[in-house]
């Protein structure tokens, strides 16, 4: 009985196929997640593989069944996700696994869309072998922005910058190009394609006129640009209005409702003491189908959201440059007054780029299934 819970050699290597397929799709699928399964006969030889390639299509599992065709009777599928049990705006795997006459199912990460949830009791009940959890931590790391968005009812929160050895995002004069090098920037391009919306406050509108679309032969589905434009003061022409994708511009409830070219939105937030409110905003965003949100500049905005707790992940890009006290400091009205007050981080990742480094940490309190 035991044994039957334990995934075997050949299905924990199904289990790394399946997540390199799921994780392709980054990016792709909001507000569904990133989903792989491969489905493997008897004697371990891979019959069908699919992924999910975004809300509407087929569900990983299904895209394998119709891969597999007749050869799934009596195959094991191996699959990043706990097989859905509901009907949404397609059918659900479970019953799709056993109506194919599936004999096994391993998979990594329970499904914490209760609306979705409970296709490993179906499947058990139907009679057929169910092994949870099998390389759980990989997969979640894969599908780290859409399950913290699910567990914490938001879109899940990256604050990105590229910064000097002591903390300085740009010169006292505001010169800042270029302090890390050329694989520093194209990595955050490729980060960016990863979310679902990129976000700027109203100094970086007004100093960087940013454009916040997708550069260096990136492809993909480019996210929704967001822009805190408090007072409405976006000029006509700024970058983010082109066509290039849809841009949000935020503005304050009792601010003029700025002109925009078609294909742009304006939404009005309430304030709170001279501030939109980014809990608000996040709101917004999630019952748009927003699952992440990459924080893009600048230091305040960065600011409000770490003294909201609302940040959940950290990539920083550091470069070997030191700008001194006059520089200006990556983080700007956050403060702890006391070492107790600092907001700690969890160090994920370091890796080299260039002469820079690259670090991800994650912050705020682990949910469930959280490293
Ligand atoms: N097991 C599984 N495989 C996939 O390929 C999936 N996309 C999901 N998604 C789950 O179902 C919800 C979305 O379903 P619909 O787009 O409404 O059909 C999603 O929230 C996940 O819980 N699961």
């Amino acid at each position: 009985m035991t044994a039957a819970l334990t995934a075997t050699p050949a299905e924990q290597e199904a289990m790394r196929r399946a997540i390199e397929l799921a994780v392709t799709q980054l990016g792709r699928t909001s507000p569904n997640p990133v989903v792989g399964c491969v489905l493997l006969d008897a004697g371990g030889a891979t019959v069908g593989e699919g992924f999910h390639r975004g809300a509407g299509h087929m569900h990983a599992e299904v895209e394998a069944l119709a891969a597999a065709g007749v050869r799934a009777r009596g195959a094991t599928a191996v699959v990043t996700l706990e097989p859905c049990a509901h009907t949404g705006r397609t059918g659900p795997c479970a019953e799709a696994l056993l109506a194919a006459g599936v004999a096994r199912v391993v998979y990594a990460v329970p499904d914490p869309n209760p609306g979705a949830a409970g296709g490993a009791q179906l499947l058990r009940e139907a009679g057929v072998e169910v092994v949870p959890e099998v390389l759980r931590e990989e997969a979640e790391r894969a599908n780290e922005l859409w399950l913290t968005a699910i567990r914490r009812e938001r879109p899940c929160v990256t604050w990105k910058f590229g910064g000097t050895l002591d903390g300085r995002s740009a010169a006292p004069d505001g010169t800042s190009r270029w302090i890390t090098g050329p694989q520093a920037r194209e990595d955050a391009h490729r980060l960016r394609a990863t979310h679902d919306a990129v976000l700027v406050g109203s100094g970086t509108l007004r100093e960087d006129d940013p454009h916040l679309g997708l550069r260096h032969g990136i492809t993909g589905r480019p996210p929704l640009r967001v822009v805190l434009d408090r007072r409405g003061g976006i000029r006509e022409d700024a970058r983010v209005l082109d066509d290039a994708a849809p841009t949000l511009v935020v503005v304050g409830e009792s601010a003029p409702r700025p002109e925009l070219p078609s294909g742009h939105e304006v939404l009005a937030l309430p304030e709170r003491e001279g501030r939109l409110d980014v809990g608000l905003l996040l709101d917004e965003l999630y019952g748009r189908g927003v699952r992440s949100v990459l924080l893009e500049g600048g230091a305040r905005l960065a600011a409000e959201f770490a003294a909201a707790g609302l940040l959940d992940r950290v990539v920083a890009y550091v470069a070997p440059v030191l700008l001194g006290a006059t520089g200006r400091a990556v983080l700007d009205g956050f403060g702890a007054h006391t070492l107790t007050e600092a907001l700690r981080l969890r160090l994920d990742t370091v890796d080299r780029l260039g002469d820079d480094v690259r670090l991800v940490l994650r912050a705020g309190a682990g949910g469930e299934g959280e490293r």
